[in-house]
């Protein structure tokens, strides 16, 4: 039998297949890697918005990791949607529970359309009680910002919201420069020293989705056996493909194409 690396999302549902558990399970196959998950909550959204979020109860996401942990385990885990304090809590119990490794911090905030999918009086538990756990942390500018309190317009602010972050007990700090202008520099922190991915701006509204799929990819790596710095190099060239190669998905932000980063390997590969 062949030994398979495997992974476990917990996190949101987005019906409308980019973001969320969706674009997470979507990466991780497409990265050879066996997808689970725990939904935290279902939101009914499209590429317009999120038009309704309809949380799970804490039993219900501590049951769904509990099966997975008494059965298969993982070798890697990320957490996107986390929603409330209650659930924050549960899962990082359960981390520490079934001693996993490995773990993805994808501190997802607010929809890009505004609506909130973390409750504001969690943002604290998820400072306390899940962030000393992560080997990954993977904010967004306005993220970074709300975790930290520091005003980021320069990549020098970046790196003291890097410091700060890594202070809390987090392994390594990623702060995405998906928000901005110019081009496009995602920070690695690792309590030495910082590493710049750089890559073109797509210019594009069709975002949807990529911070679930940048930490889903780091994710996939990760359960792979491969060092951060790598797992990230292989996100940024995932998310990259994703958005450079568009595809037509409702009338509002699209979702990122999923199978491009695999569809250009195969090219190079002829
Ligand atoms: N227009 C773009 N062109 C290329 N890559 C992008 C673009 N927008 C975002 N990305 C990449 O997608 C990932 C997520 O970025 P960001 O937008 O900062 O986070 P989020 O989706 O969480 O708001 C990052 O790795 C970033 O480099
Ligand atoms: C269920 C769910 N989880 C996360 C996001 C954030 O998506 P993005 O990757 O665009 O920041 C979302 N819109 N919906």
């Amino acid at each position: 039998m062949n030994k398979i690396a495997k992974a476990l999302t917990i996190a949101g549902s987005d019906s409308g297949g980019g973001a969320g558990i969706l674009a997470d399970i979507k990466t991780f196959q497409e990265l050879e890697v066996f997808g689970m998950s725990a939904i935290t909550a279902i939101t009914a959204q499209n590429t317009l918005g999120v038009q309704g979020v309809y949380p799970l109860s804490v039993e219900a996401v501590q049951q769904q990791i509990k099966s997975i942990g008494e059965d298969i385990g993982t070798d890697a885990l990320k957490t996107g949607m986390l929603f409330s304090s209650e659930i924050i809590q549960v899962v990082a119990e359960q981390i520490k529970h079934y001693q996993w490794r490995n773990v993805v911090v994808d501190p997802v905030m607010i929809a890009k359309g505004g609506a909130s999918l973390l409750q504001r009086e969690a943002i604290e538990a998820l400072k306390k009680d899940l962030l000393p756990l992560a080997t990954v942390i993977t904010p967004n500018i306005p993220e970074a910002e709300l975790l930290t309190g520091i005003t980021i317009k320069r990549l020098a602010d970046r790196q003291k919201a890097a410091q700060y972050l890594w202070d809390l007990g987090v392994a390594h700090v990623v702060i995405k420069g998906g928000h901005g202008e110019g081009e496009l520099v995602d920070l690695l922190f690792d309590g030495k020293e910082f590493t710049e991915y750089r890559s073109e701006r797509i210019q594009t509204k069709n975002t949807h989705g990529t911070g679930c799929t940048f930490a889903a990819a780091v994710t996939a790596e990760l359960a792979k056996g491969r060092e951060v710095k790598e797992a990230v190099q292989v996100a940024k060239d995932f998310i990259q493909a994703a958005v450079e190669n568009q595809i037509e998905v409702g009338h509002g932000h699209g979702p990122t194409n999923h199978w491009a980063y695999r569809r250009e390997k195969m090219k190079k590969h002829r």
